[in-house]
């Protein structure tokens, strides 16, 4: 067989601008060129391995569909042996996978239409990780030419004879009786086919463009796909042509409704004259997102029961943005300051995530390294579906080396590039950590996930990458700070933030990314990956006493090796435990003179308050697990009195700082405990209180919440 004959008119891709699909560099291509390589058939391909040396010649028999990779599926000609029936039965197909070509191919169907001819330069035939079926797969643009289908053969493509499988049409077929193209489209919608549908729906509008009813069909196809922006349009123009046509005007409000649009969804609602209880409904659920978006007015309980009951909640809420702004921060970026003075407890932002993975979804995924991380991949899908929101994701900060971009959405929505290597930054510098449990969580932090071919930040954190992650635009904007002054509680895919002090106007607002209870090397190691040191008082403190930091976590470890033997309530564990805590209080001791007496020995500066002053014995952080493990024991041994005296201890090393706000509240209501099991019911309640008061500033006052949180422990007070 001889080698294509390359000087036709074909549409090499590597003419393109190449752009990674995969969180790895494009992949360099072979080095052979075509003409040298053995042309090799599907039926011929060994599974597993990169065809060496050989040229696939194929043809498209489906539409190309884009997310990460270009897929289409394959045939090989059909091989002239025995009767023709025989020939097209013998003719092999694939699925092929081009990756890394996505933003090549602004639309895979528009380039790749059925019939299309296909050079494929060594390929991989492997087995698909996400449905265990085989693959072709090329990664590479330079390795693939594409031989339109108006384009005269070539001599390799001379002696070909392709099956029916599809039959060839240059340019768009000729329809011609919209009505059966209508019925046709509804029949698919029935059989819920709802891009085939569309795709109908389409061809008919193109004989009757202004037909109200197609327009609002095919919008009502759009809706259920969950293509928001594609339904508005249809909907729109169906009104614009009929304004007092029922369906359209719902579908209208309910496109506006899932692009979180809710004023407009609401006057559009009320341009229904005769509600029905489908529209009463969406007017219910219109009026509620709004309380939530205009007044910050949420049903905490409601939203966390909901979330309780699905195993991957994704929750039907709107975003709130309260008292705050971005602004510059000297030496930090971009960051977010309070407008105005804000009392504890203030909710100051909620936010959905833009995506989530859940580690329940991921086990179901398949996934294996070899594809981009999976929060990247749902980061481009949504990207695909909601084109509107490039701006907020691409003005994200995508790492040291790139600076945001302004995007404008407003004419060019369906022309959003998707670029893999800032979404790859933005996801590995802003992602938090989503964790299984369907309690809230408060511990999560924000992550960096899996980043190759890019600065040192992220690249240490490949060990997130195989656990459920999101992506929240607003709160992507706060810095770091150990004394945070705002917590992060996450409900399902929604993101509570709350000032847990007072917050004075124009200050900094601040979450914690790695939580005040580490020890000081551990913070600054885990910040340092994220490229920055924290200023806080309480690294200030740790950086002025290296050796008395060094030190306490030298006993901090020796703390951890005795831990589960303290769990257990082995007694002897109290005399090296009852040590470990004498020596980090020495510690602190020296520490404490130094801090305020000393000057530091690098830099010469004293020790100064970055985030709020705090006392001296409030920065013995490190004295609270201990304590609490001691309290432990105690009361193992029912010495409630002695278990009481430490847990006061704790509660007193923990200044209000967001991150371990939560472990105030649970000290708390340790401590209500040991008084209430010394029959001190008085102090036991008032010990309850100041629970409930630690509680309500992360969750919200909400009376529900605070028993189901608390448990049995308060019906017997
Ligand atoms: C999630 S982003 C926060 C918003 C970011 N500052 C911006 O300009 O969009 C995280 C990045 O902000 C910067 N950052 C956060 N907290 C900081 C702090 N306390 N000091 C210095 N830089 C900080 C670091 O560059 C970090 O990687």
């Amino acid at each position: 067989m001889d080698p294509p004959e390359l000087s036709v008119q074909q549409l090499s891709l590597s003419q393109q601008p190449s752009h990674q699909t995969s969180t790895e560099s494009t992949p360099s291509s072979s080095e052979t060129p075509f003409n040298s390589l053995k042309r090799i058939t599907l039926s011929e391909l060994s599974q597993g391995t990169v065809q060496h040396g050989c040229v696939l010649v194929c043809r498209t028999i489906g539409t190309a569909t884009t997310s990460v990779a270009v897929n289409v599926e394959i045939e090989d000609p059909i091989v002239d042996e025995g009767p023709p029936a025989a020939q097209e039965t013998k003719v092999a197909r694939a699925q092929l996978s081009l990756y890394n070509f996505a933003s090549v191919l602004s639309d895979g169907a528009d380039v790749m239409p059925p019939g299309i001819r296909l050079f494929i330069r060594e390929p991989n035939y492997e087995i698909d990780a996400s449905n265990g079926l085989p693959m072709l797969r090329s990664d590479s643009p330079d390795d693939v030419i594409l031989v339109p289908n108006e384009q005269v053969d070539g001599p390799l493509l001379a002696g070909l004879r392709w099956s029916d499988a599809v039959s060839i049409t240059y340019g768009k077929p000729q329809i011609k009786n919209a009505a059966v193209l209508q019925r046709r489209g509804n029949e698919q919608f029935v059989a819920k086919d709802y891009a085939s549908a569309i795709e109908s729906y389409t061809q008919a509008l193109e004989v009757e463009p202004n037909d109200v009813v197609l327009l609002s069909n095919r919008a009502q196809a759009y809706l259920n796909l969950q293509q928001f922006w594609h339904a508005l349009q249809d909907a729109e123009a169906a009104v614009k042509i009929d304004g007092a046509n029922t369906k359209a005007l719902f579908r209208h409000a309910k496109a506006l409704y899932g692009m979180r649009l809710y004023k407009e969804a609401s006057n559009s609602l009320q341009k229904l004259s005769t509600p029905t209880p489908e529209t009463r409904e969406l007017t219910r659920r219109t009026q509620q997102r709004l309380e939530e978006q205009e007044h910050g007015r949420y049903d905490v309980f409601g939203i966390l029961k909901d979330a309780q009951s699905m195993r991957m909640p994704y929750l039907d809420n709107a975003n709130y943005v309260g008292p705050v702004r971005i602004t510059e921060i000297p030496g930090k970026g971009r960051g977010m300051v309070a407008t105005k003075e804000i009392a504890e407890g203030t909710l100051l932002m909620c936010s959905k995530a833009y995506s989530i993975i859940y580690e329940g979804e991921l086990a179901e995924m398949n996934w294996s390294d070899s594809l981009p991380p999976p929060i990247i991949i749902k980061v481009v899908e949504k990207l695909q579906a909601e084109p509107w929101t490039a701006a907020e994701l691409y003005n994200l900060y995508a790492g040291p080396t790139m600076a945001p971009i302004a995007v404008d959405v407003t004419n060019t929505a369906e022309e959003i590039q998707i670029d893999f290597l800032r979404i790859n930054n933005i996801v590995c510098e802003n992602c938090f950590r989503v964790d299984g449990d369907p309690w809230p969580q408060l511990s999560s932090q924000p992550t960096t996930l899996q980043a190759k071919n890019r600065t040192s930040a992220a690249a240490a954190f490949d060990e997130e990458v195989g656990k459920g992650s999101g992506l929240w635009v607003l709160p992507s904007y706060l810095n770091h700070s150990c004394l945070a002054n705002a917590s992060y509680l996450n409900i399902g895919d929604l993101m509570f933030i709350r000032a847990i002090r007072g917050i004075k106007e124009g200050e900094e607002i601040s979450v914690a990314y790695v939580p005040a209870l580490d020890t000081f090397a551990e913070r600054t190691k885990k910040l340092q990956r994220r490229n920055f040191d924290c200023m806080c008082q309480l690294c200030e403190f740790g950086r002025a006493q290296p050796e008395a930091a060094r030190r306490r976590k030298e006993l901090l470890d020796e703390f951890h090796v005795i831990q589960p033997a303290i769990r257990k309530g082995e007694l002897s564990m109290l005399a090296p435990l009852t040590n470990i805590i004498d020596k980090i209080r020495k510690t602190y001791a020296v520490a404490d003179k130094t801090a305020s007496t000393g000057p530091r020995k690098k830099g010469k500066k004293k020790v100064v308050a970055v985030d709020g002053e705090l006392q001296p014995h409030q920065l013995h952080l490190e004295l609270f697990r201990p304590l609490s493990a001691y309290s432990h024991m105690k009361a193992c041994r029912g010495d409630f009195s002695k278990a009481a005296e430490a847990l006061l201890e704790a509660f007193d090393t923990l200044p209000r700082i967001a991150g371990i706000a939560l472990a105030r509240a649970d000290v708390a209501i340790q401590i209500g405990k040991m008084y209430s099991m010394q029959r001190k019911m008085d102090e036991a309640r008032r010990w309850l209180k100041v629970a409930k008061k630690e509680f309500e500033l992360i969750y919200g006052e909400n009376h529900g919440i605070w028993q189901e949180y608390v448990g049995d422990f308060t019906s017997n007070m």
